[in-house]
């Protein structure tokens, strides 16, 4: 099985295009106006209009305002929603859309417990916890928390790199990896060489 490719927090055309033709599976777009790869609308149109076929427009929340996510929707029309922070089922379910959830990792999170809530979602990303940050913040998290039986398809993130991702894989074995920090110059502007680099390291994981 081939592992999917999300790259996430992109927030220029050129960036979006490159991930693309290398390889990727998934596009990330942040609608978090905390995060330092936010996008306006507009930047995210122009995005979205610039990719081709076949490629997963994401669109990223976390407990955003439902009529955001709704302007969102019509202006954008992405493929998927990302809700990356304490939404509820309920909440995740109103849009009527595909979604994936996040969970980040922590102790006493039971995790086959957290997915079966999320039973509708078309995929369970997992991400390391950090105090006081939503996501998007470099760091790891021990994947050996990860229970087998997870009743959803895994989307493994958090500090995932060129460096480390072909083992990630080879431990994990999730349906996706995302990444976001791990593949950039700067936040918000992807490393274009890190980007190759990267999608190329969960190939050879998946040889
Ligand atoms: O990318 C962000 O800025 C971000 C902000 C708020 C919530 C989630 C965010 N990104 C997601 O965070 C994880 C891990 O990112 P990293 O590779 O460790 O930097 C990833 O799923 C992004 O989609």
């Amino acid at each position: 099985m081939r592992t999917r490719i999300k790259i996430c927090g992109l927030t220029r055309v050129t960036d979006a295009l490159h991930a693309a033709r290398c390889g990727a599976d998934a596009i990330g777009l942040v609608f978090y106006p905390p995060s330092p790869r936010h996008v306006t609308l507009e930047q995210a149109r122009a995005i979205g209009r610039a990719l081709p076929a076949f490629v997963t427009r994401v669109a990223l929340f976390v407990d955003a305002d439902p009529a955001q996510v709704g302007t969102v929707l019509a202006g954008l029309r992405p493929d998927l929603l990302q809700f990356h922070g304490d939404e509820s089922p309920e909440y995740c379910r109103q849009f009527g859309m595909p979604y994936i959830k996040a969970g980040r990792v922590r102790a006493g999170l039971d995790l086959v417990q957290y997915a079966a809530l999320y039973a509708d979602a078309q995929g369970l990303l997992l991400d390391a916890f950090v105090p006081g940050q939503a996501g998007g913040t470099g760091q790891s998290f021990d994947w050996a928390l990860i229970p087998e039986n997870l009743p959803l398809p895994l989307i493994l993130s958090g500090g995932l790199e060129p460096e480390n991702v072909r083992h990630a894989v080879q431990s994990v074995h999730p349906w996706a990896v995302d990444v976001s920090s791990g593949v950039e110059i700067s936040k918000g502007i992807k490393d274009a060489a890190k980007v190759v680099q990267f999608i190329q390291e969960v190939s050879n994981a998946d040889r």
